[in-house]
């Protein structure tokens, strides 16, 4: 008998919408696995992003390849439990998305839409994270949006974003 595959959720958008926040939310209600994107970034990457330096597409494949074979390995773990993983990662482009997704079953997008200026704000009074606000512009830049996905407006209190998350899953 095959098993269903252990469930996915990828919580992205642009940079301050709130990836880390409401991925490490919903884990904890869930009591499933939480991965950190930011995470498998090549030192490279965070430099670059430190000093205020968009990556580029060529940037981003080490990162997504390291982050699929994580989710991958994740799933395989969590065979015999059952138990789902979430993810915070930006996946910008839908080419990114299929990046991640490659050779994987199926995973549940949750993208955080937020408007500039919110965001702004946010992410000039966070002090504890190396991304600048001065790229918030290039991540908008480089935003696509995903189709298939569950949209939700990410200037909604945490709570309220992982209370509906709920309801999906
Ligand atoms: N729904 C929310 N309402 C108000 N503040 C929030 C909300 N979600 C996150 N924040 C705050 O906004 C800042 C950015 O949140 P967070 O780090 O979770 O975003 P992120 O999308 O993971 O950012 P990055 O991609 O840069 O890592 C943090 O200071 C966080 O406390
Ligand atoms: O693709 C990217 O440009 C990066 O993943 C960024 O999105 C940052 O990693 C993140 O926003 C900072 O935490």
């Amino acid at each position: 008998m095959s098993k269903s595959p252990v469930p996915v959720v990828i919580v992205m958008g642009v940079s301050g919408c709130g990836k880390t926040t409401v991925a490490q939310g919903l884990a904890e209600r869930l009591g499933w696995r939480f991965l950190e994107g930011d995470r498998f970034h090549p030192q490279a990457n965070v430099a670059k992003m430190t000093r205020g330096i968009p990556l580029e597409d060529d940037d981003r494949v080490p990162w997504l390849q390291e982050l699929g074979v994580a989710i991958a390995q994740a799933r395989r773990e969590s065979q015999t439990s059952g138990t789902g993983i979430v993810v915070a990662c930006s996946a910008l482009k839908q080419a990114y998305r299929d990046q991640l997704m490659l050779n994987q079953e199926p995973f549940l997008w949750l993208y955080l839409r937020g408007e500039f200026e919110l965001l702004r704000q946010r992410l000039e009074t966070r002090s504890d994270h190396f991304m600048p606000a001065q790229l918030l512009a290039s991540q908008f830049a480089a935003l696509e949006e995903p189709q298939e996905a569950i949209t939700l407006d990410c200037g909604r209190s945490p709570q309220d974003l992982i209370a509906d998350t709920l309801k999906f899953l």
